[in-house]
């Protein structure tokens, strides 16, 4: 391994890829607040936040608000299953060979001469962290992300699923038409072996011109308990079968339309269960799989922008003590946007429209075509602004927002490269007006793998994370509980992020970030990062 440097670790492994060594322990937190065993790590936490009041004169009053929190980390990391709906689709396909190549740590040639097998575009296996400073020269000392808890490394990722489409995961990497085939011919063999089990298909949910890729699946076309009991059975017998300790199911299946939202049909947990029970034509398969995973205690993660988590969904989840996350994998054109904007609004420019329009070939493109599917992405694509314009009332009055519009069409020719053009106008000082135009090449595929990896570790460990708060006179609540069943930790990855009913939805890209990394430095009893860096302002 070469020399730590101070600034960060170096990680490079020599065959030019960056993918740090997992170490089971990179730091000791020295602190009398954090206490290690052999299974866990117990961590006394101050979480400082201020309460603002209105005063009379309709001025503000801040009043800095301190409160003790308990966290347990499960220190043991578990053999774990991710099992992906559509794993027979470009994604799908495309993440598996992706984590064999890395497991192998695969070299393959290109026109550019050799790649080998990384994990960028993962933030939590390509991104660092700031740990502190150097003791001794008051330097950043950076460290993987992977190793600020311990984590999955997805390199032990145990990878199944069900796919309407019965090839084999050879021949759909072929039919996705996205890796090398000098990375291909390397994986195929691993990838013939595995073949999707069949599911659920209500035609009604996705564009008719998938019909002709539906050739494994189960008996019945609309919503029935048989259907959840099959998915429950299949992740059972593959957690006996692959002896794992966890199984995360997520969806990375077509775009489906949104469900109506019908009073007595899917608005409380009894009716949604009822409803599945009596057929219910509105009850879509991603909201089944929903329903199997919390049923069956299993983290389910939407990956696409169709409403799965039907209020009776989320409602069940909250019954059953069950972690579900969504909406929506954040991969390029719309990540682009929520820093873009973040940046603009926070450095007091007033975004006025933003044109957002993209082409692509591959069958996500093609489901997406069809009109009530777009609708579902349209939605996705557009609300990720919100959060930040509604934040700003020096630019924007109550209810003001910029113009918005998404444009999504098939263009078979350019397959998963999807061409994304962006136009932000704006105005700027004294009348003036600013105009940034983009062209985004997105290998939509690429971008997407990677964050179904980083939902599925993240997810795996916010199951072995626990909490307790300590009361204002000192005494704590009995027992350690789980994280709200909504894990809007995710956001990061996710255009639509979830968050537990009636709380903010944050798109802002580098709030959802520093989310993400203080909550799991707070698990280990460290700061919050607040770039303050006042050693180097105050001497
Ligand atoms: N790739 C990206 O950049 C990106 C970003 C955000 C969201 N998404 C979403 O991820 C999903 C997958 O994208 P993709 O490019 O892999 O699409 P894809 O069309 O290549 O793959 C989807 C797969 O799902 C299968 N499928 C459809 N209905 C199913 C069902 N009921 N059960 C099981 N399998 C089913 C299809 O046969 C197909 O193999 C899409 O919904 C897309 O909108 C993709
Ligand atoms: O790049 P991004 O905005 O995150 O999102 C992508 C869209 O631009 C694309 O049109 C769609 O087909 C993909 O499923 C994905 O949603």
């Amino acid at each position: 391994m070469a020399p730590h440097a101070e600034v960060g670790l170096d990680f490079s492994n020599g065959n030019g890829s960056a993918t740090p060594t997992a170490n089971k322990d990179l730091f000791k937190v020295n602190s009398p607040n954090v206490v290690y065993t052999d299974n866990e790590i117990r961590s006394k936490y101050t979480y400082r936040t201020t309460l603002v009041s209105e005063t009379a004169d309709g001025k503000f009053e801040a009043t800095p608000k301190e409160t003790v929190y308990d966290f347990k980390v499960d220190r043991k990391i578990p053999k774990t299953g991710m099992m992906l709906v559509g794993w027979g689709g470009n994604n799908g396909t495309t993440v598996t060979a992706g984590i064999i190549a890395n497991r192998r740590g695969l070299v393959w040639e290109t026109r550019e001469g050799p790649r080998a097998a990384n994990y960028y575009g993962s933030v939590i296996m390509g991104s660092t962290v700031k740990l502190g400073t150097n003791a001794k020269t008051s330097k950043d000392v950076n460290i993987p992300f992977h190793d600020i808890l311990p984590m999955v490394h997805p390199n032990d990722l145990v990878i199944g699923g069900w796919d309407i489409s019965g090839m084999n995961l050879a021949q759909a990497m072929d039919r996705a038409a996205v890796l090398e085939p000098t990375l291909k011919d390397q994986v195929k063999k691993e990838m013939a072996s595995m073949v999707p089990l069949p599911s659920i298909y209500y035609p009604d949910f996705i564009a008719a011109n998938q019909e002709d890729r539906a050739d494994n699946i189960l008996e019945g076309s609309k919503a029935c308990m048989e259907h959840v009991e099959q998915i429950r059975k299949d992740i059972r017998n593959f957690k006996e079968a692959n002896n794992l300790d966890k199984v995360i199911v997520q969806w990375t299946a077509n775009t489906e339309r949104f469900a109506e939202l019908i009073p007595g049909i899917n608005d409380t947990a009894e009716n949604l269960l009822k409803a599945i029970e009596n057929g219910h034509e509105e009850v879509a398969p991603s909201t089944l799989f929903a329903v199997a995973c919390i049923l069956e205690g299993v983290p389910f993660i939407n990956g696409s922008p169709q409403n799965t988590f039907v209020p009776g969904a989320i409602e069940l989840a909250e019954k059953h003590n069950a972690f579900i996350g969504g909406d929506d994998f954040k991969s390029g054109q719309t990540k682009m946007k929520s820093a873009l904007v973040d940046f603009l609004i926070s450095a007091g420019i007033k975004l006025t429209s933003i044109a957002s329009y993209n082409h692509l070939g591959n069958n996500d493109g093609k489901n997406l075509s069809s009109q009530k599917q777009f609708r579902s992405k349209e939605i996705s694509k557009s609300n990720v602004v919100d959060d930040m314009v509604k934040a700003n009332s020096i630019l924007y009055k109550k209810g003001e927002h910029p113009d918005h519009t998404v444009v999504i069409k098939y263009m078979p020719a350019v397959g998963d490269n999807k061409r994304a053009l962006d136009e932000y106008y704006a105005e700027i000082f004294m009348g003036g007006h600013q105009t940034i135009s983009i062209f985004n090449v997105c290998e939509d595929s690429l971008l997407a793998s990677p964050l179904i990896i980083d939902l599925v570790v993240v997810a795996e460990m916010m199951t072995r994370i626990q909490w307790k708060a300590h009361s204002s006179d000192g005494a704590t609540t009995k027992d350690f509980k789980n994280f709200h069943s909504v894990l809007s930790i995710l956001s990061f990855m996710l255009k639509a992020p979830l968050t537990p009913p009636g709380t903010p939805v944050i798109n802002a890209l580098a709030k959802q970030r520093s989310a993400l990394i203080n909550i799991f430095k707070a698990c280990v009893g460290l700061e919050p990062e607040n770039d303050m860096t006042l050693e180097h302002k105050l001497f």
